[in-house]
């Protein structure tokens, strides 16, 4: 039977994902903690958080409050375990210290951005979601069911068949909530989850989120400045100004807090705005004083109203120490049916984008009848080899720049999805990877062999088989390296910055392929250059593939100069006895640059920047 739903509303949850799950509450503490940071080489550091305390009980919504710049989100980053760097203290998980490979299983972590794949449905995406965080012994119907129960308690049930890309802000949200409650977690962060939404879109995920927390979950949000029905719907507030704690305790408890501090909020007016007016200093700094002095910076929790919480001090905490550092965390499910679903996903991320496709094998068609009608029947042209050795370094500048370009610009973009499913332990960074370097071959293939087929044919190479193969070979392998090569750029910088790095790199490869300045003219001290320059292997390798065992070419001219092909190639400082080592040389370079591009993801993952 469909489950009741309102896609506005929200439904009372079954039972199957939200069960009571009282004896595994979370109660998550930190003390004495500071968040570092660098203002760049000889700039010194600032101190975003400073030796701040706090503690967010179970069952509770939390919402962490204060002007822009007050270390809100760095609070979150740090007590999610989500930023490490830089941080000293203490965070505590129900009293023992946070370890984060188990902590990250009992978490999760919503950031402000929804980071989800546009092209999927909620459907396909709260499926393959539930597919990589739900355990293998848990059966398809019993997944489809919490599938089914959340999305009609997000109110998403009647857009499961939208793709993501149509959702409205706010399901996009929820969304976002949905995927993270798959696994159920005890544990949520959530970055400013109420950010371009309308007020009802946002009386509705904060409604979702109480809703949540009184089942027991700890769940902690960021959020800018909340009219006054909001503000009510949180039960603890944690305020922050310039990296120190103002108050920590009840939404209710703020006026009372403030009057004993002779701070009174003014008739009928928004407890939160006053208290962020106080916060940015609108009263006086003496007031930031006042509030630091009397909540002892988050050490005092009589506001919280929770007589049986512990005082900071009075909790079991060790000695100040750097917060250990993140250790492999074990996946939900194995490496191969990580892979299968990635492989799944991104399946259909192709058919649902074809464009990219189809503009991949119309740019390989385009290019190579445009370089054929231009190099027409010269392959077996004594007169003509110069311009078939033009011929061979354009190609291979079409498969290098149309391919460098490509991933430099998509790359980034799934790097901040594959950052957040990575951090929410979705899969593993391997099975990632492999995902995407296998889901290429078709269409790498595809477009290489179209391409070389009109090219070759139109320009009138030589029919033999064994040389089409090289060609191909030698093509496919460029684009190969070529990718690899976009994705080193990618995983490093912005798509900006690639796209500035990403042409002087060919403009590099092409300096020391040979084509232009000839080999042997390049001077010793640059002799590495055409080492590393794989543009040059590849030139090679083209040339001996169609000129190796050539013997004299025909000549339709009173005069071929170049009719012996050796005469050329000694001209050009080419060989043909070269084929074998260059192919050795490119699947070097392919195996190198493949290996470089894992580990720059992996410390771009880890380190968790967005550029
Ligand atoms: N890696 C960093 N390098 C330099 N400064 C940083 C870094 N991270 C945070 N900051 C600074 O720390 C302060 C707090 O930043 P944070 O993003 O936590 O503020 P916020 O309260 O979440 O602000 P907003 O509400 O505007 O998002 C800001 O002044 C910010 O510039």
């Amino acid at each position: 039977m469909e489950p009741k739903d309102d896609s506005n509303g929200l439904c009372e949850p079954k039972g199957l994902f939200i069960k009571d799950r009282k004896q595994d509450q979370i109660e998550l503490r930190f003390k004495n903690l500071y968040y570092t940071v660098s203002l760049g080489f000889g700039k010194g550091t600032k101190d975003v958080l400073k030796n701040i305390n706090g503690v967010f009980a179970p069952s509770q919504l939390v919402a962490i409050m204060g002007p822009s710049g007050a270390g809100k989100s760095s609070l979150l980053d740090v007590i999610s375990g989500y930023n490490l760097r830089g941080v000293r203290g203490n965070v505590t998980v129900n009293g023992e210290e946070r370890r984060l490979d188990s902590f990250r299983r009992l978490s999760c972590y919503i950031q402000q951005d929804d980071r989800l794949q546009p092209l999927l449905t909620v459907n396909e995406n709260m499926h393959i979601a539930a597919n990589l965080k739900l355990s293998k012994d848990k059966t398809q119907k019993y997944k489809d069911a919490v599938v089914d129960e959340i999305l009609s308690t997000l109110g998403l049930y009647k857009c499961k068949a939208t793709r993501t890309a149509r959702l409205s802000g706010g399901q996009k949200k929820r969304l976002s909530i949905a995927l993270e409650l798959i696994n159920n977690p005890m544990v949520m962060f959530l970055d400013e989850p109420t950010t371009g939404l309308d007020s009802s879109s946002c009386s509705q995920c904060i409604s979702l989120l109480q809703l949540l927390a009184h089942q027991g979950r700890t769940i902690i949000c960021t959020i800018h400045q909340p009219s006054a029905s909001l503000f009510q719907m949180f039960d603890q507030v944690y305020i922050l100004s310039q990296g120190t704690c103002l108050y920590q305790g009840s939404t209710g408890n703020v006026i009372p807090y403030l009057s004993k501090l002779e701070l009174p909020c003014p008739l009928y007016h928004n407890p939160a705005d006053f208290v962020i007016e106080l916060a940015c200093g609108d009263h006086g700094n003496d007031k930031i004083e006042k509030m630091a002095k009397e909540i002892e910076n988050g050490k005092c929790v009589t506001w919280t109203g929770h007589s049986d919480l512990l005082a900071i001090n009075d909790a079991p905490l060790g000695a100040p120490k750097k917060i250990s550092k993140e250790v492999d965390v074990v996946h939900e499910t194995s490496p191969y049916n990580q892979l299968k679903c990635l492989l799944h996903r991104g399946f259909l991320k192709c058919k649902r984008d074809p464009d990219l496709t189809y503009l991949r094998i119309i740019v390989n068609i385009i290019v190579s009848v445009l370089l054929g009608t231009l190099f027409l029947q010269i392959g077996d042209d004594g007169s003509k080899i110069f311009d078939n050795y033009n011929l061979l370094f354009s190609l291979l500048m079409h498969h290098v720049g149309s391919t460098l370009m490509l991933n430099i610009i998509n790359f980034p973009a799934e790097i901040s999805i594959l950052t957040k499913e990575h951090f929410n332990r979705w899969y593993s960074l391997k099975s990632y990877y492999i995902a995407m370097n296998i889901l290429d071959i078709p269409i790498t293939t595809f477009g290489c062999l179209i391409f070389s087929v009109i090219i070759y044919l139109m320009t009138g190479q030589p029919l033999e088989w064994n040389r089409f193969g090289m060609f191909t070979f030698i093509c496919w392998l460029m684009v190969l390296i070529s990718q690899s090569l976009g994705f080193i750029i990618g995983a490093w910088f912005s798509v900006i910055n690639g796209n500035f790095v990403g042409p002087i790199i060919v403009v590099l490869l092409m300096v020391f392929s040979g084509f232009g300045v000839n080999l042997r003219d390049i001077p010793y001290l640059l002799k590495w250059g055409t080492e590393i320059s794989f543009l040059r292997y590849g030139l090679d390798a083209l040339v001996a593939a169609m000129y190796d065992k050539r013997g004299i070419l025909p000549c339709y001219t009173l005069y071929c100069h170049y009719k012996y092909p050796s005469k050329f190639l000694d001209e050009v400082a080419m060989t043909t006895d070269h084929f074998n080592y260059d192919v050795y040389a490119l699947l070097i370079t392919l195996l190198i640059t493949r290996v470089v591009a894992y580990f720059l993801l992996r410390l771009r993952v880890r380190s968790r920047v967005s550029l």
